[in-house]
């Protein structure tokens, strides 16, 4: 069983080393991931242009990408990033955002992943199902309803094999997320449904990963960042849409150690 008590101390971790967190993310969600950064204590920079990444990616101490409203500028960035966040050997996230909606960003995601190691692949359950089989229900940006009702063994195996694929961690968010590695998985069933209506809860959940992936490895990575998010959100107000965001940014950055620790459902399993 995961040591709770030592998973939340990484938050003190980063807030004194101040990791730089090269965070390439879409217009939409670009303000939430640089605060939700900022808020657990590591510092954003969102860069973007593709000229550019030479001089800002190797200074960062982790990166991460995110395939919403994807653009031409954007996706020659993102492959620039990645070429010299490896070359130093920083760890890489990336977000699937969108990829059932859309083949350019499905084929876009594939040759990322083809050409370089990420620690993390991180969607929805239509997301991941359409990198994993080409195809998927997805609604948009959002899980397809027949996707969201596919049974956890499915979802598990379907994790497994693109973790096995890729060499790498594997993040399916939801209603239960669904993080897998190898032959081990982690089911985290904290949230709320309040999250969907929210855009862009899964962006800022990809920018607190790449904060902690800087200090720690991807696993303790994302799960601290799920229950932060995750339980900040069960205890935020939700009488009104708007004033649940507002309370879910605050309690990113002030949620207490011990509220975590009683709060966090994780269970572990093998595959
Ligand atoms: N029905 C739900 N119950 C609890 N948490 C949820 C629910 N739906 C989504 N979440 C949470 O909301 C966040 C965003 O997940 P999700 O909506 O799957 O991502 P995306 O926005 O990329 O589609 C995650 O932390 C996830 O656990
Ligand atoms: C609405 C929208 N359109 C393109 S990206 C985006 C935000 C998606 O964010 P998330 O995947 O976290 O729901």
């Amino acid at each position: 069983m995961k040591n709770l008590k030592d998973l939340v101390k990484i938050r003190a971790e980063i807030r004194k080393k101040e990791p730089l967190i090269h965070a390439i993310t879409n217009p939409i969600a670009i303000n939430m991931v640089a605060n939700s950064i900022l808020f657990v204590g590591a510092k954003p920079i969102c860069a973007e242009h593709p000229q550019e990444m030479e001089d800002i990616t190797p200074k960062a101490d982790a990166l991460s990408i995110n395939l919403g409203n994807i653009n031409q500028s954007r996706m020659e960035a993102m492959d620039r990033a990645s070429f010299f966040a490896s070359k130093k050997g920083l760890p890489i996230i990336i977000d699937l955002v969108g990829i059932g909606a859309s083949r350019l960003r499905l084929n876009v995601a594939k040759n990322l992943l083809d050409k370089y190691k990420f620690s993390l692949l991180k969607g929805n359950a239509s997301e991941i199902i359409a990198l994993a089989k080409g195809a998927s229900s997805a609604k948009g940006v959002d899980v397809g309803k027949d996707d969201e009702d596919k049974s956890l063994e499915y979802v598990i195996k379907t994790c497994q094999d693109l973790s096995k694929k890729y060499q790498a961690a594997v993040l399916l968010t939801g209603k239960i997320d669904i993080l897998v590695k190898d032959n081990k998985y982690y089911l985290i069933e904290n949230g709320c449904p309040e999250l969907s209506n929210i855009t862009a809860t899964g962006c800022m959940l990809t920018g607190l990963i790449s904060a902690f992936i800087a200090v720690t490895d991807v696993i303790n990575a994302s799960l601290l960042a799920m229950l932060i998010m995750e339980i900040g959100a069960e205890m935020s107000d939700k009488d009104k849409p708007y004033s649940f965001f507002v309370d879910l940014m605050d309690k990113i950055g002030t949620i207490s150690d011990e509220i975590i620790i009683d709060h966090a459902k994780i269970k572990e399993g093998e595959i």
